[in-house]
Parts: C-alpha cells; structure tokens; sequence
C-alpha cells in the first residue's frame, strides 16, 4: 500500500486553471484556481497562450501546497485533466510554442472541415475516428498551424515540433521536456485517433497532410506517465479528458451510465462499455475509461455553449453581477414568457452540428423583461441536454432511470429541477461538484496504489440532492416544441 497521504489533481479547463487536494478519502483538502486571458482575434476564433496556462497551472500548484502546508514529498501521485481538442504545437529543442493554443471552441477551420466533406472523407472520419468532421477536433487545428505558421511545416517534416492537446503540454512542462505522451481519452479528440486499432490512424494522418514525428505516445488513463520534479519527483500517474474524468469521478464505469457536465459546455458520455456504439443522431463515438482503467466506449453528446451563456448574460449584457444571481432572476418568474434563447454562439455542436448557426433571441414581446432573458438562458441550457438525451436514449436503445449531473452551473437549482422537468428524468447532484478532478485523482491513485479498487471509491461520493420531475407533460411538450422552433431558425444547414 502507498503510504503517501495526498493525490494533487491538476484540472486545467477552458477558463481556469485549478489544482485540488484530495485526501485518503477523497474529501477536498486544499483548492487553488486561476483565471486565465481568452483571446478573440477574429470573429468565431478563440486563443489561448499556453505559456500562460502553464504559469496559471504552475501557480496553482503552488499555492494549494502553501496553503495547505502539504509537502511534495505527500504527495502519492499528480492526476492530470484537461479541456480537450485544444491544440497546441511547440518546438522540441526549445520548448517555445509556435503560435496560440487553438481552442476546441474555435470556428476557423470550418471550411477545411467543408472541403473534408467534399473530399468524401465524412464516413471515413466516423467509422476511423468516431467523430464528426468538425472543426471542434484537434486534426483541422494542427492543420491549419502547419499552413499558417510561417516555417512550420518545413520544421514539421524534419521533426522539430511536437503537437500535444493540453494533458500532453502539462507533462511536457513537469517533466521539464523528458516525455511526451497522451491517453487514449485525449487521443481520441485528435479525430486522427483510430479508435478500433487504437493506434494513430495512418490514412487520415496522410489525407491531412500531419507528420506522424509531431505526435505523442499514447497511454491508457490510469498508468505512470513520468516524474514531475517538485523537488521530489512525484509520479504523474492519472490523465483523461475534462468529460471522460467526470465520468470517471461520478462512478460510471459501466455500461449504461450517463452524466452530465455543465460547464463552459454541456457534455453529456455514456458508457458504452466495449459496445463501440456509431450514433444515427449526430453523437460521438469517443473512449472512456472502464472499472479496470483499461479502455471502454462511450457516446457523446457536446454542446458548445452552456455554463459560458451566464457569463455573456454577466460579461456582454450585464445582465447580472454573478452566475449565481441567474437563479434569483429565474424564479422571480414564472416562465420565460415565450422568449428562446438559443446560444450557437460559436456554431451548434450535437445533435446539429452547424458551425456557421449563430446566436439569436426569439419571441422577444413587450412584457419581456431582464428575468425572463436570464431564464430563457438557462432554459436553453436544459433544452440542449434533453436533445441530447433524446438522441442517446435512442442510439443506445435504452431509457434512462436518473442523470447524474456536475459542473459548475450544476449549482444552479432552478436549472437542476428545470432540466428534471424537461427530460422527465430524475436528476442526482453529488456533494462535491468537482468531479473531474476528483475523477483525475481515482485515476492516479489507483494507479499508484493509494487506493485498491474502483470498488472502494464508492464510498466516497455521495448524494448532495435529487431532483424530481413535477412539470405535466403538455407542458413539457409544449415548451420543448418551442424550443425546436426556435433552433430551426438559427440553422443554417437543414
Ligand atoms: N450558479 C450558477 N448558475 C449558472 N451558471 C453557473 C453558476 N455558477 C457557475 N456557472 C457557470 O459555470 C461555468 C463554470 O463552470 P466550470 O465547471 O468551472 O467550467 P469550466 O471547467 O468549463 O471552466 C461558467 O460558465 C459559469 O458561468
Ligand atoms: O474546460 P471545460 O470544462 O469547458 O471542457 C471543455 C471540453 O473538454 C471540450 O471538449
């Protein structure tokens, strides 16, 4: 057994940075975050400048230990998690990034995606990778730094750069260069992943024109990766995407479970165990991880826009002073009085995948006010989860007994009993919302022995509250329809 009494989770989002303590029981010891800059340089386009995530993440890393006055030496193992597709390209012998990490939410490869569909790569895209062509993947991203960076394909060919989503950039840094590497859940967001051989796929690699010298190993989820050097050095022993974490960290390590992240996006998995389920309703296929840390299948559903539509109601329209404040309003009424508001702010991701549908407002009247807006937005959240629900209710041919839910905007009651309300489902919020850190930590600790089965981890998440639905189903229908009307008129594709 690991004697060591600390798992450290780096959980490395698209807003924040934030590294978390967990103890033997996987209760919260210590929690240090940072904000970092979103760069917009073009309409549609979204940056980050992964010096600064890595100064954030370094930050935080350490303040938890200075506030906890946790030792490195405590410290068992580092669960890496992390935004996924998010890209990044940086030169090996220096360490410098070639240009701004691509953010999974950037539209700028939309028309290398079209002339994908025009090539008639679409099918192959799906059986290969089990994704969609979308300019949401990593692949369009490198893609377009290869064509765009003056030199970089040139360096590229001779095996100069190293392409690396978030995870892999994070341990590239803590190793101080030593190792480059991936999992598969990362990997399988490149849309260059072939997710039956489990191997890089060789035909998409050459159709995209990407050198395969620019590509990490890739490991399973629960494996020691490398060492971080902290004085000591620690293992870094746990990494998966932000979602397959969550998934992780709320128990569904077996097939039929599903959760429900509301953060920037919403992204709701399935485990599908070792059924590789292709989606007749515009999901993922994606890999997950299993009970056994090995590697499992799950359907996807990801929508771009939804814990991010308070922070523009907060940001842009000034609408409210905190997210939280969007509760009050919501309730100060008692509907939205017919306003929709449908957030394809940046395209419409699952079920329609439209990247050029932008944002509107509809059934605005007189008697709209701030309240009803506000409401209509997290209404908006909660309908685009029940489209995906819908849709893997169906491709998986099952229906659902209860959505487990986390995610910051999981706080938010009036969006919990609403989204009971519109699914007519029962909805279980865990106590700790920060599931995908914790879920980092399962993984890391089991693979460094900290802790000896996914059957002990159990124990440690309980139940905060469930939701039950209460709304008749006229009314449910009848809003929901509302709804659809309103998306249809923000498609741009039919
Ligand atoms: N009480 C709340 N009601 C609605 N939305 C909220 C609430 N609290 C936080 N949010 C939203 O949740 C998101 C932050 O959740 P988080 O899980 O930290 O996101 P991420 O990991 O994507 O950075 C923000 O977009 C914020 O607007
Ligand atoms: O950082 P989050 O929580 O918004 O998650 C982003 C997703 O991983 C994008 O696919």
């Amino acid at each position: 057994m690991n004697t060591s009494e600390y798992i450290l989770a780096l959980d490395q989002g698209t807003t924040s940075s934030r590294a978390i303590l967990f103890d033997r029981q996987a209760r919260i010891t210590g929690m240090a975050q940072r904000e970092f800059t979103q760069h917009y340089p073009q309409a549609g386009w979204v940056e980050h400048d992964a010096t600064e995530i890595w100064a954030t993440q370094r930050a935080t890393l350490t303040e938890v230990l200075a506030k906890t006055g946790v030792r490195p030496a405590q410290l068992a193992a580092i669960g890496i998690t992390n935004q996924r597709e998010t890209t990044l390209v940086w030169n090996k012998h220096t360490g410098q990034p070639i240009h701004h990490a691509i953010v999974w939410q950037c539209r700028r490869t939309a028309p290398l995606c079209d002339q994908l569909k025009t090539d008639g790569l679409e099918s192959e895209i799906k059986s290969r990778t089990g994704l969609v062509a979308d300019a949401y993947f990593s692949a369009t991203k490198i893609r377009w730094l290869l064509d765009n960076v003056p030199g970089a394909r040139a360096q590229a060919e001779a095996g100069d750069l190293l392409f690396g989503t978030i995870d892999t950039w994070l341990v590239w840094k803590l190793t101080e260069g030593r190792v480059h590497v991936t999992d598969y859940t990362n990997a399988s967001r490149t849309m260059l992943f072939n997710i039956n051989t489990l191997e890089w796929d060789a035909f998409l690699l050459e159709k995209l024109k990407i050198p395969a010298a620019m590509l990490p190993e890739v490991k399973p989820s629960c494996a020691i990766y490398g060492h971080a050097s902290l004085g000591v050095e620690v293992p870094i022993a746990g990494m998966a995407g932000d979602q397959q974490a969550a998934l992780f960290g709320q128990l569904c390590f077996h097939k039929g479970m599903v959760k429900n992240t509301y953060g920037t996006g919403c992204f709701m998995l399935m485990n599908t165990g070792q059924n590789k389920v292709q989606s007749e309703h515009g999901l993922l296929t994606t890999l997950a991880v299993g009970a056994d840390g090995g590697v499992s299948y799950a359907l996807e559903g990801s929508v771009f826009m939804g814990g991010a539509i308070i922070q523009w109601l907060r940001d842009e329209l000034e609408l409210i002073a905190d997210a939280a404040d969007s509760e009050i309003c919501a309730s100060r009424v008692d509907d939205a009085h017919g306003v929709y508001l449908v957030p394809a702010f940046t395209g419409l991701g699952a079920p329609y995948w439209d990247p050029y549908a932008r944002g509107t407002i509809t059934g605005l009247t007189r008697g709209a006010n701030r309240n009803h807006i506000v409401r209509a937005a997290l209404e908006a959240i909660a309908f685009q989860s029940r489209d995906l629900l819908d849709a893997m209710q169906q491709d998986a041919g099952l229906r659902l007994a209860a959505l487990r839910v986390d995610g910051g905007a999981a706080a938010n009651n009036f969006l919990m009993q609403f989204q009971a309300d519109i699914t007519h489902n029962r909805v279980i919020r865990p106590s700790m919302l920060e599931t995908t850190a914790l879920g980092a930590a399962f993984l890391a600790g089991l693979a460094t022995g900290f802790w000896q089965s996914t059957g002990e981890l159990a124990q440690y998440v309980t139940t905060d509250r469930e939701f039950v639905p209460t709304m008749s189903s006229t009314s449910r229908e009848q809003h929901y329809h509302g709804w659809q009307q309103a998306v249809a008129r923000t498609r741009t594709t039919p």
